[in-house]
């Protein structure tokens, strides 16, 4: 597969574009019943892989995922597999394609109605898809409380019902699914928790949408992975010097100095040539005696930013981090501050994290404003509200998605935004967007942010842009974590990455040799 074609794999769809895909194709010849009968099919087809024949239910909606509905009770039925069907809607309103489906179903159609949950031992849930306009009510509410109450066992035709395939949030109430398949391209909504979590398994399916119709649509969101940036990748060269690799800066408190310690030992790890950290001179001590390879420089009591600010007089240090261990006592904050708007006033590439960025909460605009140059900022939800407080502001009780806080958030910073969490999301200022899915459960722990931080500033140092940096960072973070696994503690991330390093470049001279 090309660069560009597994690209083009990782586009995600909001549900107003894949609506556009699927009338481009139309337009562009492929009939509409064509493309119905074959997310049937594929539907159906992932179902007999996954289960042996049993007692099927399935519930077909008003709109186009309930077509989908009838021509996936067909071929389960041509296979021999008992088959119940419900319909909820007006036979008169369904589209051309779907009410050919309607016809062509040679069973029984029953109303909707709980009872029908009894022996039943899988639900296909085709009642709303991309369409799901409004939470749910009435009797398809309860249907699906009571699929979710009684655990019986559901494959989702294209999102479970009630989820919203942009946002991942759900409209009222979902039945989470064991097996979800989608068509011609993931939803955002598929990777953003709590839709992630509701999705079970998840298939994508081809069903005749040629990839043509994406050059007419501006997408700019991507499922992060190495596709997407592999070829960015600051591979050392054998004819490279270690200032060819940059130099990282880090800033360290004086309270928690493990936390930029392990800043330090990440920007190491991932290849930047040189690491020094600046730490108040009371402690200078304690960092000199823990880290071997990194450099540790002296900011005098009273004159901290003057001397960072003469460690920034040598353009060889390309790339700076504030904020792990920085502190957040009302002192620390002030110097804390300083020493961001010293880092930014380079317009060198910078990573403002935890400390630094609450730093700024009671004038976040002040930070925006000395943002000009290369710059991530990575919030974990918390510091998140802290320095974006309009954005988080709830209508009718509901906050904005994931996805678009970010996208908002790097606009209104003019900085990368890296908004943390089990679906990290990547969003850069000009409205890019990655979200990331590699990450497992044992990255929650301490410390495990600093070393994202150490990631960062060390690709930055090596000359990464600011959006491909942290994308890059983010999921070899999520991939270590999980080729780790459990009894994972933070110092363990920067250690173990070279496996994953290595790993990668086998897989790339692979490459190279098959073509
Ligand atoms: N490429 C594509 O886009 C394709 C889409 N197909 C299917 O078509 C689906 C989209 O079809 P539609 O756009 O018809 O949408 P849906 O089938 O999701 O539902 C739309 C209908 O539900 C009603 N509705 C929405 N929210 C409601 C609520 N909360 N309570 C009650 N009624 C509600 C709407 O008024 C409309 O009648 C996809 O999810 C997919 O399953 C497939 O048939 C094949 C191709
Ligand atoms: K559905």
């Amino acid at each position: 597969m090309s660069a560009e074609q597994s690209k083009n794999d990782l586009l995600l769809l909001t549900v107003e574009q894949m609506a556009r895909a699927d009338s481009d194709a139309v337009r562009a010849g492929v009939p509409a019943v064509d493309l119905m009968a074959a997310a049937g099919k594929a539907v159906a087809d992932a179902v007999q892989e996954r289960w042996s024949p049993r007692p099927v239910l399935v519930l077909c909606g008003p709109g186009n995922n309930g077509g989908d509905g009838f021509v996936i009770a067909r071929h389960l039925q041509q296979a021999g597999w008992p088959i119940r069907l419900a319909f909820l809607g007006n036979q008169a309103k369904l589209s051309a394609e779907a009410q050919y489906f309607y016809q062509a179903w040679q069973g029984d159609i029953a109303d909707f109605s709980v009872s029908l949950l009894e022996q039943t031992e899988l639900v296909i849930d085709a009642i709303f898809g991309a369409g799901l306009a409004r939470p749910l009510e009435g009797i398809a509410l309860e249907m699906i409380t009571a699929m979710a109450e009684r655990k019986t066992a559901i494959c989702a035709v294209d999102v479970p019902s009630g989820l919203h395939g942009s946002t991942g949030q759900a409209l009222g109430m979902v039945a989470p699914a064991e097996l979800t398949v989608t068509f011609f391209r993931k939803k955002p909504g598929h990777l953003l928790f709590p839709g992630r979590g509701l999705c079970g398994e998840l298939v994508v399916a081809d069903i005749g949408i040629p990839a043509s119709v994406l050059d007419e649509i501006e997408v700019n969101v991507w499922q992060n992975h190495p596709a997407l940036w592999q070829q960015n990748y600051p591979w050392p060269r054998l004819d490279g010097h270690k200032f060819h690799r940059g130099h990282a800066l880090i800033f360290g408190g004086e309270t928690l100095t493990g936390a930029s310690r392990l800043t330090a030992r990440g920007a190491m790890r991932v290849g930047a040539g040189l690491v020094s950290l600046a730490v108040p001179s009371k402690v200078w001590p304690i960092y000199a005696n823990a880290l071997t390879g990194a450099m540790v420089s002296k900011l005098e009591l009273g004159q901290e930013t003057e001397d960072f600010e003469e460690l920034l007089l040598d353009p060889r240090r390309n790339a700076i981090a504030v904020g792990p261990g920085a502190g957040l006592v009302a002192f620390e904050s002030v110097r804390t501050r300083k020493i961001a708007l010293a880092a930014l006033v380079t317009e060198r590439a910078t990573v403002l994290d935890a400390d630094a960025l609450s730093a700024f909460a009671s004038d976040p605009q002040v930070l925006f404003d000395a943002i000009a140059g290369p710059c991530v900022l990575t919030p974990h939800e918390g510091e998140f509200a802290r320095l974006f407080p309009r954005i988080n502001e709830t209508a009718n009780g509901v906050m904005q998605d994931k996805l678009t806080r970010a996208r908002l958030a790097a606009k209104q910073s003019g900085a990368v935004v890296v908004l943390k969490g089990a679906d990290t999301l990547i969003a850069a200022p000009d409205g890019r967007a990655m979200i990331n899915t590699n990450a497992p459960a044992e990255l929650a722990t301490g410390g495990s942010g600093d070393v994202l931080t150490g990631f960062i500033v060390g690709l930055l140092a090596q000359g990464v842009e600011a959006f491909d940096a942290a994308a890059m960072a983010v999921w070899l973070h999520g991939a270590v974590a999980a080729d780790f696994g459990a009894g994972l503690i933070a110092e363990d991330l920067p250690d173990h990455l070279p496996k994953i390093l290595n790993a990668f470049i086998q897989q790339q001279a692979l490459a190279r040799e098959v073509r």
